[in-house]
């Protein structure tokens, strides 16, 4: 075995198969060999995504089992098992014993692979802060995460230290007052509503520590160092589809594992001067709106609700009256419309990385850098009144298994902008065709009464003379939520409350309400029955109701970091990409 820094290389065994084995660069391969040493079948192994390397033969699943046999040893490494498939982003725990000639030979290649491993993969977690919400989605939260997760974790030695929630909110708020020294992450077993929790906490901690308001919406934020970590494992886990492509335990852990390191863009949604939100997929008004406040109505359903919700709203064939200002992005770097896709390693994005902290150097830590627009100038502000039926702004695609290019096909996970999407109001059969492309691989944009602009910031007003009171809406909000607490006392029950517990954590603003369905905004439904529309709907703001209506909206570019390597080309969806001049090979373009 000739040992040097650059190659390691030996003849070693799988089975009663003879193999070349060699660790060269960051790659580690295995070469099968005939009788006659001539070369057959290669495999490949990045270094960077090798999980572990053990002495003997280990099997960590169903349950951990190692015979320590003093020639072999085990290398795990990420295996892409969906190529091919429907499950394209797929990963699974690749396993592969070695025999090697001698204990010697065995002990060198051990230190080496281990060794290497540091080397080249030097930004993986060793300590990780996990919370699990118990009531999630089907209530599996534990049972993923002590069956799939944590023997994984335990493999690649990461140490976790588990809090398994009692309550709405206990994330967040765990994540903004307790001591985090030690921990590289925080990672959430459970859907969108508890990944919001830790986007909050993140975020105003980070905010806290270097003494910056979150209620200036104009102003300048710090981006995050502690990454998030995604285990799907709710209702709804669409961050987690449109970062890494799949909704996977196993794919998500060993993104963890690895150290992936995706940057996200975050709008901020303000109401006046104080925060009322984070968002990183939809804050949408009118139909998404309306689909989510008619939902929360139907918690029993399940996730069966929002199709149901979605058959009703519709039904009621509501628009909206207001106005929407936005600040136009520069269209000289991406368009909505180009065609392209954020895949993996995208180009738009990391070209943005340096025009976003153009003061800092790439190598310097991301907590030396604020958010963009700190000191450059704005660009114009653009206004468009009328009647819509909705209203979208989306930092991501936002694809999600049932819309696989999802809101915004061409949409960016960390280029610093938004895509605004207007749909003014038309007649129902046409609403449906705009519905129904986001299903089908149709341009949705293509028809006359959509228009989409990538955008920075925007603002959402009432038409002049029908401002609503949200003052006085907010009194019987609160009303109503006392009445509720009477009616169902079983249902709303301080921190336990599950049904109340998916909505609004108002971080910073220290106000939690008790209910978000506005009464007056309750009856949008009464369009079928009765001839009195309402005159607003709700903004859905990554699943919660806000409790304005009249706000602003501003994009912060790659704020949070999340343990996720975006969507990976499996060359199969997208076609191939030869001349797009933003993507070059890396947004390629989509199926249109
Ligand atoms: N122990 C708990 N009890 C009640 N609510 C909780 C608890 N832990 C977390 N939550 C809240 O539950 C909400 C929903 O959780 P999560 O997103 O994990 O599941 P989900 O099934 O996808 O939810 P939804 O159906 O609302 O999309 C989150 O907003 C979170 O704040």
């Amino acid at each position: 075995m000739e040992i040097n820094t650059l190659r390691v290389e030996s003849s070693l065994w799988i089975g009663n198969k003879r193999y070349r084995a060699a660790l060269s660069g960051w790659y580690f391969s295995w070469t099968e060999l005939d009788k006659k040493n001539r070369e057959k079948k290669t495999v490949s192994v990045r270094v960077a995504e090798v999980i572990g390397v053990e002495d003997g033969r280990v099997e960590i699943q169903p349950q951990k089992k190692v015979e320590d046999t003093e020639r072999d040893f085990t290398l795990f490494y990420v295996k892409r098992s969906g190529r091919g498939s429907s499950q394209g982003g797929l990963w699974s725990l690749g396993r592969t014993q070695f025999t090697c000639p001698s204990r010697d030979l065995r002990d060198q290649w051990v230190t080496q692979l281990r060794t290497a491993l540091k080397t080249h993969s030097p930004s993986r977690p060793h300590r990780l802060l996990v919370f699990i919400n118990p009531f999630g989605g089907k209530k599996r939260g534990k049972q993923i995460y002590h069956s799939l997760v944590a023997p994984l974790f335990e493999l690649a030695g990461i140490s976790s230290h588990v809090v398994v929630t009692e309550r709405a909110n206990q994330a967040r708020d765990h994540i903004l007052k307790k001591d985090l020294t030690g921990f590289d992450g925080v990672v959430c077993v459970g859907g969108d509503g508890m990944f919001s929790e830790l986007l909050h906490g993140v975020i105003g901690r980070t905010q806290q520590e270097a003494g910056l308001s979150e209620h200036d919406p104009s102003g300048v934020l710090k981006p995050c160092d502690l990454h998030i970590g995604i285990i799907p494992a709710g209702s709804t886990d669409c961050v987690c589809f449109a970062t890494v492509g799949v909704n996977d335990p196993v794919t998500s852990a060993l993104h963890i594992i690895i150290g992936d390191s995706q940057p996200l863009d975050v709008c901020a949604v303000h109401h006046k001067s104080s925060l009322v939100r984070y968002s990183v997929s939809l804050v949408g008004y009118g139909f998404y709106g309306d689909v989510l406040a008619e939902s929360e109505r139907h918690r029993w359903m399940g996730p069966l609700r929002y199709d149901y919700s979605g058959c009703m709203v519709y039904l009621c064939n509501q628009s909206y009256q207001g106005t929407v200002q936005f600040l136009p992005a520069d269209p000289g770097l991406s368009s909505p419309r180009d065609k392209t896709r954020c895949l993996s390693g995208c180009r738009v994005c990391s070209e943005s990385t340096e025009k976003l902290f153009p003061l800092s150097d790439s190598c310097s830590l991301y907590s030396d850098k604020l958010s963009q627009y700190s000191n450059q100038s704005e660009g114009e502000w653009m206004s468009v009144a009328g009647r819509f039926k909705c209203i979208s702004l989306t930092c991501m695609s936002s694809s999600c298994p049932k819309s696989p290019l999802g809101l915004s096909p061409s949409a960016h996970l960390a280029d610093g902008t938004g895509d605004l999407i207007l749909v003014r109001d038309t007649n129902p059969l046409s609403f449906l065709t705009y519905l129904h492309r986001h299903t089908t691989s149709q341009d949705q944009f293509d028809l006359p009464f959509v228009e989409v602009h990538r955008v920075k910031a925007i603002k959402f007003s009432l038409p002049p003379g029908e401002q609503y009171d949200e003052d006085e809406d907010e009194e019987k909000m609160d009303h109503n939520a006392e009445v509720e607490a009477m009616e169902h006392p079983d249902t709303v029950q301080g921190g336990h409350d599950y049904r109340s517990s998916s909505q609004q954590h108002l971080a910073g603003t220290g106000k939690e309400r008790g209910t978000p369905i506005k009464s007056s905004m309750r009856d949008f439904l009464c369009g079928v029955c009765c001839s009195k529309p309402p005159a607003v709907s709700v903004w859905n703001c990554d699943g919660e109701i806000l409790p304005h209506i009249e706000i602003s909206c501003r994009v912060h570019g790659q704020l949070v970091r999340l343990f996720a390597r975006g969507i990976e080309d499996d060359g199969r969806a997208w076609g191939l990409c030869e001349d797009s001049r933003n993507c070059k090979g890396r947004c390629t373009p989509h199926s249109r």
